[in-house]
């Protein structure tokens, strides 16, 4: 499916979590930069579900190196829709507090952040603000901009950009994350499988799939093949692992988020040719955990 922009300019949609300042959004740019137009959403799932084919893509963070997976991503990939992962970009996250200006750090009664800002700066607010209540908000942008809304002692935990994004706010502390290497994976997530990936890394040979190992085997005969059965009969490299409960009608029936890849160099094939040889490598190795008794199903290829 070709990307179709609904704008005359033929940009196409990415959605992301917004408001504008989010991280999510610097990611997304620094994906496609002036060649998309960006459609704001106030939740992560609210990106997963206005994916359609006006809106082909949309920007989610995934994983943070000192906080680890983002639950809402995870949560959205459990579901029948999850959309299909076509590409990722990392960002160096560098968090700053920000205050209505005047306010003083002793001031501050009340820390609002995305929950994954709240966690690689909890550190600095043990440190500094030991009495504050943390506030979870459904982005560190939203936050910024609801100190425009709240009493002055209250501060935010966002992008530095924040601060002149949303007039009468300043920067109060810099750099308060409790990692210095402090590094965030975006995925982004098309509307479907078949929806054309602008601007392909040629060397990117990833996936995502979800597998489940049955807790009872499918027929009496067969026996229940464990989660590294599974694994095993997957025969790729794997990046990643991460267990989240499934929401299926078994209690403690997991599912496993599986990150794969091939960093094979194979010169002289055309970026076309190596992309199709891994999809069908990737959709093998899918048959291949189903042959041996698992459940697993594609969630991106890029
Ligand atoms: O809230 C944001 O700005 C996001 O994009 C989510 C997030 C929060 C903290 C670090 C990286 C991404």
């Amino acid at each position: 499916m070709e990307l179709s922009g609904s704008e005359s300019d033929g940009r196409f949609t990415v959605a992301f979590l917004g408001p504008l300042g989010t991280y999510t959004h610097e990611a997304a740019y620094k994906r496609f930069a002036d060649h998309a137009q960006y459609l704001e959403r106030k939740t992560i799932a609210d990106v997963f579900s206005s994916l359609s084919p006006s809106v082909p893509l949309g920007v989610v963070p995934q994983e943070n190196s000192t906080f680890g997976s983002v639950i809402e991503t995870c949560n959205a990939l459990r579901g029948s829709h999850p959309g299909f992962v076509r590409g990722e970009v990392l960002l160096k996250i560098d968090h700053c507090l920000l205050v209505r200006k005047g306010v003083k750090l002793d001031e501050i009664r009340k820390v609002m952040s995305h929950e994954q800002a709240l966690g690689q700066c909890q550190e600095f607010l043990a440190t500094h603000l030991p009495l504050a209540t943390l506030e979870k908000s459904t982005s560190t942008a939203a936050a910024a901009r609801a100190l425009l809304d709240n009493p002055p002692e209250c501060a935010a935990i966002c992008s530095q950009i924040c601060a002149t994004l949303f007039q009468g706010l300043e920067v109060l502390h810099q750099g308060i994350q409790g990692e210095t290497m402090n590094f965030t994976r975006f995925y982004v997530v098309a509307h479907s499988r078949e929806t054309v990936m602008p601007f392909r890394h040629p060397l990117d040979r990833k996936a995502l799939v979800r597998i489940s190992a049955p807790k009872w085997p499918s027929k009496p005969s067969s026996t229940p093949r464990s989660i590294v059965q599974l694994l095993d009969s997957l025969r790729l490299d794997v990046t990643f692992i991460d267990r989240r409960p499934s929401v299926s009608l078994k209690p403690f029936h997991d599912v496993y988020f599986v990150g794969v890849c091939n960093f094979v160099d194979e010169p002289g094939r055309s970026s076309e040719d190596l992309w199709g040889s891994w999809t069908s490598e990737v959709d093998e190795a899918a048959e291949r955990v189903r042959r041996t008794g698992g459940e697993i199903d594609v969630l991106g290829v890029w």
